[in-house]
């Protein structure tokens, strides 16, 4: 365990991983690019990204169970296939349908890879580092979308589409082959746990994790963070700050990769605060999901276009709502036995995914229905359209709000049944300042004593 050849085992996952988030991320970059080349509507446009993420959100249950099954070098290596494949669809295609088509095979590929690489993590290494390499494989993972905001977007503009979708499928055949020669799925000498569950036990398996009110926790805590940076770096955040606020192409392209940035270093934060307070983590979910929709508030409600530092600030905020979604693979971890964590992470990880894809589904279908009914069609991207259709989004923010707080409720009602209860956050409060207090207090004995 902990070997040098577990940090290449971690470090060939991890690279993987950006090569999927590159793949996911490709097409928000390419957007105004394949409106041009498709002359699709912006709903047809959405389209691409939904049906991508459908088959993601829709795979990850049955990727969970495989991952068990056949383990994770096998999932990753086809991914890895399944989205060069799609990306040489998209390179070729000159219709919407085949285009689509193209990304049908990315969020296949992509369903694969996270749920196989945060797999190999324990069999890899001791339990103690699990939580902190699970956080920094969910974020450096985003890299990916540096890849596609800079060298992508290079490609794209300098060499035109068909070169830049080569490109990246390249990418997916060396995430491949790396993965199927150096990938192991567990140490050497050790077994790798496979299952041979029938349907029934599965299924069995898939209610148990779905009616443990933890793992909804996780699911609705994923949904409620997550989906607004998704929507953002997926779809409408680059039209949104070129075309209706007006920045330059590389300064919208900066702003976007702050969340790479963010995620860095707000990871490992968030990641040691949730170890020391475990019984406060929705709350913080909570915390998040309210200051991003407040961020939004602020920018929606600008009569024009906004100020650059609230842009930022929009920003930063919405891009700590991927550290702050892997609080929902930690609800899955700490309320599931281990032999139902595929099952249950997988779930959770469907939360923030569908709420992602109705959003952007729904943004794209109002900026449509705005433009068709203006009577000057061809301002699609106006900010005034903008507002109203990013406005959609108070909705789900809510409805994340109100399932976090409700099934929260029902956690803290079963855990009080065995015996554990939630102090009141005044006497956690009170309890922190006391143990600062008896903290200054030895150290000022300590240095009168050596005196
Ligand atoms: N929560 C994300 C990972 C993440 C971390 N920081 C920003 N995003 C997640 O659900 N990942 C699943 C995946 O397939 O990427």
């Amino acid at each position: 365990m902990n070997s040098k050849r577990a940090w290449l085992v971690w470090g060939v996952g991890i690279f993987a991983y950006v090569v999927a988030i590159t793949q996911r991320t490709s097409f928000g970059v390419a957007g105004l690019v394949a409106t041009e080349r498709f002359g699709a509507t912006a709903s047809a446009l959405s389209a691409f990204t939904v049906v991508q993420l459908v088959v993601y959100a829709g795979l990850q249950i049955p990727v969970g169970v495989l991952v068990d099954r056949f383990g994770p070098r096998v999932m990753i290596a086809t991914g890895a296939a399944l989205m060069a494949v799609g990306q040489l669809q998209l390179a070729m295609a000159e219709s919407v349908p085949a285009g689509v088509l193209g990304r049908i095979f990315v969020g296949a590929g992509d369903a694969m890879t996270f749920i196989a690489v945060i797999r190999l993590i324990p069999l890899w290494f001791p339990s103690r580092q699990v939580p902190v390499l699970t956080q920094l494989t969910g974020q450096l993972g985003q890299f990916g979308q540096l890849i596609s905001l800079v060298p992508f977007a290079f490609v794209l503009h300098a060499g035109g589409w068909s070169h830049a979708f080569v490109s990246l499928a390249a990418l997916g055949v060396l995430a491949c082959v790396l993965s199927a020669a150096l990938l192991r799925n567990a140490p050497a000498g050790t077994l790798a746990q496979k299952t041979s569950k029938g349907m029934r036990e599965t299924a069995a398996e898939l209610g148990t994790a779905w009616r443990q009110p933890g793992t909804r926790l996780g699911m609705w805590s994923h949904f409620a963070t997550q989906f607004s940076g998704t929507v953002f770096v997926l779809t409408w955040g680059y039209p949104f700050l070129v075309s209706a606020q007006g920045l330059e192409t590389g300064t919208a392209s900066i702003l976007l990769s702050l969340f790479v940035v963010v995620g860095i270093i707000c990871g490992p934060l968030l990641g040691s605060w949730v170890g020391k307070h475990p019984l406060r983590r929705s709350s913080m979910v909570l915390a998040v999901t309210f200051v991003s929709a407040a961020a939004w508030l602020a920018v929606i409600l600008q009569p024009g276009p906004s100020p650059l530092w609230l842009l930022v600030v929009l920003v930063l905020v919405l891009a700590l709502g991927g550290p702050a979604s892997m609080i929902g693979f930690d609800f899955a971890r700490t309320f599931n036995p281990s032999h139902r964590m595929g099952t249950a992470t997988g779930i959770v990880n469907v939360g923030g995914f569908v709420a992602a894809l109705v959003t952007m589904f729904a943004i794209g279908l109002i900026l449509d229905l705005i433009n068709s009914s203006s009577g000057t069609p061809g301002d699609l991207y106006s900010l005034d359209a903008f507002r109203v259709a990013l406005s959609f989004q108070f909705l789900v923010f809510g409805a994340g709000i109100a399932a976090v707080i409700i099934i929260r409720r029902r956690v803290r009602r079963s855990m009080a049944a065995q015996g554990e209860s939630i102090p009141p956050w005044r006497d956690v409060l009170a309890d922190n300042k006391r143990r600062r207090q008896q903290y200054k207090h030895e150290e000022k004995t300590r240095r009168e004593d050596r005196k």
